[in-house]
């Protein structure tokens, strides 16, 4: 038998702990096996590669414990970067970016092309097998051209309606490639990119795109991974839980501004479409979507119906 060591650097209470962290993790393991679980990681959350391979690490873990993972990423501060970079003018009305001929080339290739395929690289890092496609390919996410925006000319401040180009709102969602490669032990990872039934190719957003996912998968947790703890009232505490009532009074009372509006909207809408819960989560938190799955402690903000 090997002795006990004794030193004052006892081993054994820290093992201990970490056996208890994996016990107190045991039902929810046995919870959510076999549940569907959408996450959604923004542009502004993956920008440090240390919590790039964390977010990888988490989602390969929830697959080997029997969830089927989706992941649907975001890069809008990559699209803008590279937009700079070429000297092509962007801009947002209502969260959204007026996306021209060339600014869909471009979108399609920083998210589709280099973002998608980084992320399948850091999965595969961890140990998983993933596979990168856009809402294009299987005919995954259907679009329809978003109709223009109403705002107000900055010259004569008249009301006037802004045309966004190729910016596409999901309405048709074809499961099948998602479940074919889940079904094979496959995370899919998904693009915010969409097809028109006239063949264009769409710009979406991306808390729209795995909103409308999550709500054709009846998932179990819709996450989305951003670069704040989570909904913060206006004294920046975090809000834990919400529910489509306390969304609108927020909502009312200017509490959220700028991106946080569609993103709420867009939790309300897949909560109401069949989603168990959303959770506003920070991304930039280590392991975050473990501690908040698999122990008491939850993190971010959680909503439901
Ligand atoms: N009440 C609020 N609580 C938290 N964040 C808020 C709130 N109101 C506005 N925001 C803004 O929403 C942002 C998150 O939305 P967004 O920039 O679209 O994220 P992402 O790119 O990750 O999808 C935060 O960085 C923050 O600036
Ligand atoms: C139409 C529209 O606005 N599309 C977004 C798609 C990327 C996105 O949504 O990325 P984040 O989640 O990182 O913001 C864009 O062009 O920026």
């Amino acid at each position: 038998m090997r002795p006990r060591m004794t030193s004052s650097h006892d081993p054994v209470p820290a093992l201990l702990a970490k056996a208890e962290t994996l016990v107190e993790a045991l039902p929810y393991m046995q919870r959510y096996a076999g549940k569907t679980f959408v996450v959604k990681y923004g542009g502004h959350a993956m920008g440090d590669p240390e919590a790039a391979r964390d977010f990888a690490e988490d989602v390969v873990l929830m697959k080997a414990v029997g969830i089927n993972v989706v992941v649907v990423h975001g890069g809008g501060p990559q699209i803008g970067a590279m937009l700079k970079k070429l000297g092509v003018e962007s801009e947002f009305i209502g969260g959204l970016r007026v996306t021209d001929a060339e600014t869909a080339k471009i979108a399609e290739m920083v998210l589709a092309g280099s973002i998608n395929k980084e992320i399948v690289g850091w999965i595969a890092g961890a140990g998983g097998r993933a596979v990168g496609i856009s809402g294009k390919d299987g005919n995954l996410i259907i679009c329809e051209k978003v109709l223009g925006k109403r705002e107000a000319d900055p010259n004569s401040g008249i009301e006037r309606n802004v045309d966004l180009g190729f910016v596409g709102d999901p309405v048709k969602v074809d499961r099948r490639i998602l479940d074919t490669l889940t079904q094979d032990g496959i995370i899919p990872v998904v693009a915010p990119v969409g097809i028109g039934a006239d063949g264009h190719t769409y710009n979406v957003n991306a808390d729209t795109m795995a909103g409308a996912i999550a709500a054709e998968l009846g998932a179990s947790r819709f996450f989305l991974l951003t670069d704040v703890p989570g909904v913060l009232d206006k004294d920046k505490n975090l809000l834990t839980d919400l529910d489509p009532a306390a969304i609108e009074v927020l909502q009312q009372d200017g509490t959220i501004s700028g991106g946080m509006i569609p993103k709420l909207e867009t939790c309300v809408k897949a909560v109401e479409g069949g989603v168990d819960a959303a959770v506003i989560l920070d991304g930039r938190v280590p392991h975050a979507m473990l501690l908040e799955i698999f122990t008491r402690r939850g993190a971010g903000t959680l909503i439901r119906k």
